[in-house]
């Protein structure tokens, strides 16, 4: 098959050809302006076949007579230059690896462990890598407490376009545009010196399979620190000056942990951290004294080195429970932060409704937690446990206490509803609901109400007890009292699943009790972890979960007395200062300085309501508030939310008092949720 070429190109074949002897094999001499050589021959005879080749050969020949030098020359000379780099290449990986084996050493770290943060952290500060030339920039999230140090960089102002009232407001619309991305080393490796040591990053990406899906891979980064010498303290030093970075501005903060996304887990890891909120003081938080101070000497004493051994050599686990029960409002989660805050301990929130949470996740949850820290459960009477047929049957394998917990909750459970219009009725009289529980009512009304509840209770309760009794002195078989209990769990199960209007609720059934149980003090359950469970109705709480060994300590958290509204009211005017000048002064001059700080003060400390009391005044006034507060009507929350209010004028506070405490009591009476006076 022969190709005719373009004329032009024909030319340029046939001229080149007729210099180099017309043959293929170039034997004709050396007359034309560069030599032929084997690779122009191979391209002639081939080019005779394809059109494509006589391109190539017409641009080889052209390239050539423009150099005055055989392309073949050239082609060998790039050859051997690619040859030679990749010898070198290869040279120099080995030499890499042969060193990087025998004369460094290099620490490892996973994207899933903590240390990974400080280490981001700490070369995003670190002046030559933010000198580097590859970087790789990444959105920092802050939270509202690390925003506060850039507040005054970040004020603006604007007048809402109300012109005339003459006021201004703090305007944060181009508060995204202002924060600045954090800049850490790109993907592969990056070198710096840090304390005279010389230091290699080296940041690689690779594919694992996950866990969840068929043959789905996700990315997963690790980090190679390593340094030159036989010994790794200077990369541990690093490390460790990383970790001294991250936690120095949150020395005074607590961490809270909850349980990560399960496509987020990986090896060990477990929690995430959601937030690090600044400490909440201890005195804060208004309870009756010798009840904090007790509970403080006891987490103490719990929290003390010398405590493990003690347990160990009386073969007691070493855990210790807490149930802090009480309206809502009464200080519960805040007492939790606190004691947090006094340890130093950080906090690792599990919520049983979470659906990320199942039954085996809950168990592993329990055993990767660190040396000390807070479990802390919340509202566990609405943790939606699994206490179906299902459960019962599968309990029976399991232990007696649990089984005996499932009945207690059934029989807690059928009284549940008496008991939820009894705490109202408790916290309107100001009594705490375990406290009204053994108290007799106090007017008539509620009197006769409560007698027939009473009644009715003690029936359900000896219906239940003579069950129990039947069951206890029954000689029957071990299986026919089996099949009893199926049919009895069956039908608690069947009552249970309908609400009182006859429809089925669905309820969440992520955990069973054994369950729950299992995790907190199974054998494979953390040990050295404080854990303090929360509700506002202790008594629809299964017996197995806070007897003795699960929960140690019971604290009942009460609406405020007279005494504690009082306490509330210094304690909320006692903190309020003049805006302090802050520090790290933004790059203003100091007069326009002065006018922002004069705007921020005026904003949070309007015109005319100036803070301007004595410590003497304020403590008569809190008291004379205190007199205000009927006896355990109001709980904190309710009393904190009236002075959040107020929180520029206490003696405002104290003349609006009175009102809204009738406008309160007639709410409650009313069982109203419109509040009148605010
Ligand atoms: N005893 C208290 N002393 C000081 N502040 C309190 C107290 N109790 C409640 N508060 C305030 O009321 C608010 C709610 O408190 P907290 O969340 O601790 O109550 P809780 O008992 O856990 O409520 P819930 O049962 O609804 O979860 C918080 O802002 C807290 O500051």
């Amino acid at each position: 098959m022969n190709f005719q070429l373009p004329s032009i190109f024909q030319h340029a074949v046939f001229n080149t050809s007729a210099m180099n002897g017309s043959g293929p094999t170039g034997s004709g001499g050396q007359t034309g302006p560069f030599p032929a050589g084997v690779m122009d021959s191979f391209l002639a005879t081939a080019g005779r076949g394809s059109p494509l080749l006589q391109v190539v050969l017409v641009i080889y020949r052209i390239l050539g007579s423009q150099l005055g030098v055989d392309p073949s020359i050239l082609l060998t000379l790039l050859g051997f230059f690619w040859g030679l780099s990749k010898l070198v290449s290869q040279v120099y990986a080995h030499v890499a690896t042969f060193v990087d084996r025998h004369f460094m050493c290099a620490m490892y770290v996973s994207e899933y462990d903590h240390i990974y943060s400080h280490l981001m952290k700490w070369l995003s500060q670190h002046q030559s890598i933010r000198n580097s030339q590859f970087l790789m920039a990444q959105t920092v999230w802050k939270s509202a407490w690390e925003e506060e140090e850039e507040l005054e960089s970040a004020l603006f102002f604007t007048d809402g376009g109300d012109t005339d009232s003459g006021r201004q407001y703090l305007n944060f619309s181009n508060q995204a545009a202002r924060s600045s991305p954090r800049f850490v080393p790109a993907m592969g490796a990056t070198y710096f010196w840090h304390n005279g040591t010389f230091f290699r990053v080296h940041r690689r990406k690779e594919s694992v399979m996950a866990t969840s899906g068929w043959g789905a891979t996700k990315d997963t980064e690790e980090i190679r620190i390593s340094c030159f010498g036989r010994s790794i303290e200077p990369v541990k030093r690093l490390l460790s000056d990383a970790k001294h970075l991250y936690y120095n501005d949150t020395r005074q903060k607590t961490t809270i942990y909850r349980p990560k996304q399960k496509e987020l887990r990986r090896d060990h890891s477990m929690w995430q951290q959601v937030a690090r909120r600044p400490v909440r003081p201890m005195q804060t938080v208004v309870l009756d004294s010798e009840e904090k101070h007790g509970i403080l000497a006891d987490v103490n004493e719990y929290l003390h080195p010398a405590t493990p051994k003690w347990y160990a050599s009386r073969g007691i686990p070493l855990r210790r429970g807490y149930l802090f029960h009480g309206p809502p409002g009464t200080g519960k989660t805040s007492f939790s932060f606190a004691l947090a805050g006094v340890f130093g301990i950080d906090i690792y929130v599990i919520s049983l409704q979470d659906i990320n949470v199942t039954e085996e996740d809950l168990a592993a949850l329990f055993t990767r937690l660190p040396r000390r820290c807070i479990v802390l459960l919340e509202d566990i009477d609405t943790a939606g446990l699994r206490r179906d047929g299902r459960s019962d049957e599968d309990g029976e394998k399991k232990d007696d206490a649990t089984k005996e917990g499932v009945k207690a909750d059934e029989k807690t459970k059928a009284e549940d509803g008496e008991k939820t219009k009894k705490t109202e009725e408790a916290q309107v009289n100001g009594v705490s609901n375990v406290k009204k529980e053994e108290s007799e009512p106090k007017t008539n009304g509620t009197k006769d109400k409560s007698s027939k509840k009473k009644k009715s209770k003690k029936k359900d309760e000896s219906s239940d007890e003579s069950d129990q009794d039947s069951e206890d002195s029954d000689d029957s078989s071990e299986d026919e009292r089996r099949a009893r209990r199926r049919r009895k769990a069956r039908k608690n199960a069947a009552n249970k699943s309908k609400n009182p209007a006859g429809k089925k609720v669905l309820a969440p059934e992520n955990i069973s009790l054994s369950g729950l149980l299992n995790a907190i003090d199974g054998v494979a359950s953390h040990e050295g972890r404080v854990l303090i469970m929360t509700t506002n109705k202790p008594e629809s709480l299964d017996e197995a979960l806070i007897r003795p060994g699960r929960v140690d300590v019971q604290v009942g958290f009460k609406n405020a007395s007279s005494q504690q509204a009082g306490e509330l009211f210094y304690r909320m005017y006692e903190a309020v200062a003049p805006p302090k000048p802050l520090k790290n002064a933004p790059q203003l001059n100091k007069a326009a300085k002065d006018k922002k700080l004069e705007k921020m003060a005026e904003i949070l400390t309007p015109q005319g309501q100036k803070l301007d009391i004595t410590p003497e005044e304020l403590r008569k006034i809190s008291e004379e508030f205190g007199e205000q507060i009927p006896e355990g009507m109001f709980s904190p929350a309710e009393i904190q939310g009236f002075l959040l209010k107020r929180k520029k004028d206490p003696r405002k506070a104290l003349e609006d008092a009175n009102s809204w405490v009738e406008g309160l009591l007639k709410q409650k009476q009313t069982h109203s949720k419109v509040v009148t006076v605010q």
